[in-house]
């Protein structure tokens, strides 16, 4: 049994025992991850990483400080009333305390948990990052993804659309950033507050508000019948479902100024939004789009979602105004906005593009002892290097030169170190540089020097 370090000396716990051992034979396990989730081997790591510190890069040019929170939650903190999917989806159990839990669909509500719990030792406005892995439990008829993760970036306590305005040029920056440009994609913006003024014209109640929003957001996903049906059967009269119909295909400002009229609100959210997107450089990226509302209850204001201009992709990312959701969990209400950015639709868009990066295996030394007494030797020369904070690949065991030279190309080694016998009596060890072939003896005290550069100077 190997050393696990959890206590797994001489005895092996239950666990370590491995499968049940059936009539001498071992019933192997299914090897693949539970269904609708993904292992990240290297290959796929490497991209993943590089997705997330293009994420973490963007949130450091903005200001925004990094948070996180457990991906197990109450499943309280997810229980809304407004019909909306990710409520069906629930990834949710009870655990061996009796408590209803739930694997986070979403990093918002933990925010406000958070906001909440941490309330008035909190100076805003508060600008916080999160890249967090969320699950949905979907029955796998459609075979879709039970998980993924999310790059949320939230400002809590600034009541002005400045506020979503920065947001969406943090998107913008991360999508030039990775070399997606405006004619690849782009935001599609609207202001609830559209349908509120619309509702209150009809003096519809607010509490159906949030209802019609999530009925609204499937209206390019199920046909206009049953839109109409659902709005109906959450009390709108057909006055008020035809009217509301008709603003959300408008698809100018000043014909919904012309409905609406000058002096609500959502103008004048909407015409700031878009004066604010030409100081800040990305008018081009964003259009007034009113059938957008997106799906989750609990925006009150401007909402955005970023779509790919050639129209084969699911959105790309989504946000908005949340100004009523701490109140929901028996906080007191902070203006607060943000958005949330998959992983998963992004890879699919660069693959479409052809702009996926190239990423490749990174070490800078690979050592390796000539015979099997150097080996401690070359620990010695390894660990040398690594205090003065140069990459080791350190081969662990006597192999045919053959071999190393063949792992040294797979893993992209820049140097092939040998500790031989004849130079390492002479504190030296053998140097050759694998891009050009170039071979040298160096003094082992000397081998943190790029002594390509040594030997010019
Ligand atoms: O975008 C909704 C969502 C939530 C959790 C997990 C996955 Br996959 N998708």
């Amino acid at each position: 049994p190997s050393e696990n370090g959890s206590g797994g000396g001489g005895e092996r716990s239950a666990s370590l025992a491995g499968p049940p051992v059936l009539e001498n034979s071992v019933q192997k396990i299914d090897v693949n991850p539970p269904k609708g989730t993904r292992d990240f081997p290297p290959e796929e790591m490497r991209l993943r990483s590089w997705l997330f510190h293009n994420f973490r890069e963007v949130s450091r040019l903005f200001g925004f400080e990094e948070v996180d929170y457990p991906v197990l939650e109450s499943e309280a903190l997810f229980i809304r009333k407004a019909g909306e999917e990710i409520r069906d989806q629930l990834y949710c159990f009870e655990d061996r305390g009796n408590r209803r839990v739930a694997l986070r669909p979403e990093l918002t509500p933990s925010l406000a948990r958070l906001v909440i719990q941490k309330g008035k030792s909190l100076s805003l406005p508060l600008k916080w990052f999160a890249i967090g892995q969320c699950w949905r439990y979907e029955r796998m008829t459609r075979g879709r993804r039970r998980e993924h993760y999310q790059w949320n970036m939230d400002i809590i306590g600034v009541p002005e659309v400045t506020a979503e305005a920065e947001l969406i040029s943090s998107i913008v920056t991360f999508f030039k950033q990775i070399g997606i440009s405006a004619s690849d994609v782009g935001f599609k913006v609207n202001s609830r507050k559209v349908l509120q003024e619309i509702l209150r014209s009809y003096s519809l109640s607010e509490n159906l508000f949030a209802k019609v929003c999530v009925i609204i957001d499937k209206i390019e996903k199920i046909p206009i019948d049953e839109i109409k049906k659902e709005l109906n059967s959450v009390g709108m009269p057909q006055e008020g479902v035809n009217k509301l119909l008709e603003v959300l295909s408008i698809k100018s400002l000043s014909e919904l100024e012309e409905i609406l009229g000058g002096a609500g609100e959502a103008i004048a959210d909407l015409k700031q939004l878009f004066s604010l997107a030409e100081k800040f450089g990305y008018s081009e990226w964003i259009q007034f789009d009113a059938s957008v509302v997106r799906g989750l209850a609990y925006y009150t204001g401007i909402v955005f979602e970023g779509f790919d201009r050639a129209g084969k992709l699911r959105a790309i990312c989504g946000g908005g105004r949340y100004d009523r959701l701490l109140s929901t969990f028996g906080g007191d209400d902070l203006p607060a906005c943000g958005f949330g950015f998959g992983d998963a639709v992004i890879i699919e868009l660069l693959k479409e593009k052809g702009i996926l990066p190239e990423l490749i295996p990174q070490v800078e030394n690979i050592v390796c002892a000539l015979d099997h007494d150097l080996q401690g030797a070359a620990a010695t020369v390894a660990t040398m290097l690594r205090e003065k904070g140069q990459s080791v690949d350190l081969v662990l065991e006597s192999k045919p030169l053959k071999w190393v030279f063949k792992r040294a190309a797979r893993i992209n080694a820049q140097r092939l170190i040998l500790v031989g016998n004849t130079e390492y009596i002479k504190g030296m060890v053998s140097v050759k540089i694998l891009s050009s072939g170039e071979q040298s003896e160096i003094k082992i005290d000397e081998l943190e020097y790029d002594h390509a550069v040594k030997e010019e100077s």
